[in-house]
């Protein structure tokens, strides 16, 4: 958690053993503003040292402020950042720096490009629609190539540039791929991924057995957006592989608070990992009077869902495993309809919880009620009971569950026989003193046949993070308890079901905090 970090996560590293992470950052108050590149590092993704400033507004082209970008760590060795400038006048400018010394493992020092901007606004293009520089790779015919987030009226889109000496850069004609009405797309990330394992791809990978996926942030609106389709970098252009799952109108990352995030080919572990900027859901009085801002989630691992090869899964980097203890495992304990059972763990304010649930079939097949317009987030949340749903866990609740996050299955059978299973985040009860939003968050998720309803909650004090079916279906929260806190929040099982009953087995662990310092030199 850093002081009011911001948008984009911007181009994370790998170097000499370190993880870097960049982030938007106002050194000066929690609130978005003087736009810095704050700097991080850590060996295990776990806990981390603040390290000094990367790079702040100094020049005419970053003056009001140094946005977000990129990094790039040639396989020579060379490490650039490409980042988007906010001139005196407002406009975007691409911008280059380079770090001063390579042999320093924590890249402290940093210095702007001499023939900064790199980069002015293409015509057509708005002067503030045009940011955010990618990491540069090389594709399979050997040029190099960079792409950037636009838009042109309406249309949000993927702009691709081509180099041969990592700050010249030419624009091709034509987008690598655009959507109309998606508005613009910010912080885009691009990168394959295996269709016969689950080990990650550097961006280099091409051809056959490997998909690629576009990420959008769309502006203003705290949600990222991802699909999955065929990159033919002859020309440089992408299809998805399902229209109605294209970028911006189709599937997100996360269905909470998770926004303008950035992956990592992660060279060591062979995965790809990203990270998202975490913002606070109340208000920015709360944010001054606290005087930080924001969070960062723990890493998720990213790789496409063979079985159903339509998602994405979004998993916690296994390192998070070692701040378990104190394990306790509850066996298929029923839960008649209505039911609400504590679960005696101890304080429940920092938890690793893996549950599954089992719905009578019996009940399931019996059911005449059908609904085909359920949906998490125009619901009442988990009070709103139907034949098969809602049940899950209530996390972050007092004892009177007068203040609770209930994270839960909703199953609707629909009209032609078929069933839609819902997962969501309930936030309307999460606190008794809260100024932001109320809002049930949460999406479908794909349950196949031979499947359990699997679910996975870290749980973090004010952020509960929620990932369904292997993390097919994401959702993070930020919720505010004032009486669910420390020793007082307690884990409850629930069904609010009316027509099944259902069996409930988990394991739950107590966390360890992580520790986040600043770097002592
Ligand atoms: O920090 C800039 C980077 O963040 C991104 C993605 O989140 O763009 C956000 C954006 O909005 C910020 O500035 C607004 C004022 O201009 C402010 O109202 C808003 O709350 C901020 O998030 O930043 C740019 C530049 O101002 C603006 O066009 C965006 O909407 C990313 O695209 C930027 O690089």
């Amino acid at each position: 958690m850093f002081n009011q970090s911001c948008c984009c996560t911007l181009g994370p590293l790998f170097h000499m053993g370190w993880y870097h992470l960049f982030y938007q950052y106002n050194p000066y108050a929690p609130v978005w503003g003087n736009m810095s590149w704050g700097h991080s590092v850590s060996k295990d993704m776990i806990n981390w040292y603040e390290l000094p400033v990367a790079m702040v507004p100094t020049e005419w082209y970053d003056i009001e402020g140094v946005l977000s970008g990129s990094t790039t760590v040639l396989p020579n060795g060379q490490i650039f950042a490409l980042y988007t400038g906010n001139a005196n006048d407002f406009s975007q400018l691409q911008c280059k720096a380079v770090p001063v010394n390579l042999s320093d493992p924590l890249l402290i020092e940093w210095v702007k490009y001499d023939d900064n901007p790199i980069l002015y606004t293409p015509p057509g293009i708005g002067l503030m629609d045009y940011r955010d520089p990618s990491t540069v790779w090389t594709g399979p015919d050997g040029k190099h190539r960079m792409i950037m987030g636009s838009k042109r009226g309406n249309t949000g889109m993927v702009l691709v540039y081509h180099t041969t000496d990592y700050t010249n850069y030419e624009l091709l004609d034509e987008p690598l791929h655009s959507v109309p009405n998606t508005d613009m797309w910010e912080c885009v990330d691009f990168y394959p991924v295996s269709l016969t394992n689950d080990s990650a791809l550097d961006m280099a990978a091409y051809g056959s057995g490997i998909k690629h996926v576009i990420k959008e942030s769309w502006e203003g609106h705290g949600m990222d957006w991802y699909s999955i389709g065929t990159y033919d970098a002859i020309n440089d252009k992408w299809t998805p592989d399902n229209p109605e799952l294209d970028v911006g109108i189709g599937l997100r990352c996360d269905y909470g608070k998770f926004f303008a995030s950035k992956s990592l080919y992660d060279p060591l572990k062979k995965r790809r990992i990203t990270w998202a900027y975490v913002g606070e859901s109340d208000s920015v009085d709360q944010d001054l009077s606290r005087g930080w801002a924001t969070v960062y989630n723990v890493g998720r691992t990213i790789v496409l869902d063979r079985k159903t090869g339509t998602h994405l899964l979004h998993w916690p980097v296994e390192e998070v495993e070692s701040l378990r203890y104190n394990g306790q495992e509850f066996k298929e304990i029923k839960l008649e309809p209505g039911s609400v059972i504590p679960l005696d763990i101890g304080t429940a304010t920092q938890l690793d919880i893996v549950a599954t649930f089992e719905v009578d079939q019996a009940a399931l097949n019996a059911t005449s009620e059908t609904d085909d317009i359920y949906g998490c987030t125009t619901s009442l949340g988990a009070a709103q009971r139907g034949s098969l749903g809602p049940f899950g866990l209530a996390v972050l609740a007092d004892g009177t569950l007068s203040e609770l996050t209930p994270v839960y299955f909703y199953i609707a059978k629909k009209a032609d026989g078929g069933v839609s299973t819902h997962f969501c985040t309930d936030k309307l009860r999460s606190s008794l003193d809260y100024d932001g939003e109320r809002v049930v968050y949460g999406s479908t998720v794909p349950v196949l046949d031979d499947e359990e309803l699997t679910m996975r909650l870290l749980v973090d004090h004010s952020i509960v993070e929620g990932f369904a079916q292997g993390g097919r279906t994401v959702i993070t929260s930020r919720v505010y308890p004032t009486k669910a806190i420390y020793e007082q929040a307690k884990l409850f099982l629930f069904n609010n079901a009316t027509g099944t009953s259902v069996k409930a087995s988990l394991k739950v662990w107590q966390m360890a905090s992580a520790q986040i310092h600043q770097y002592a030199f």
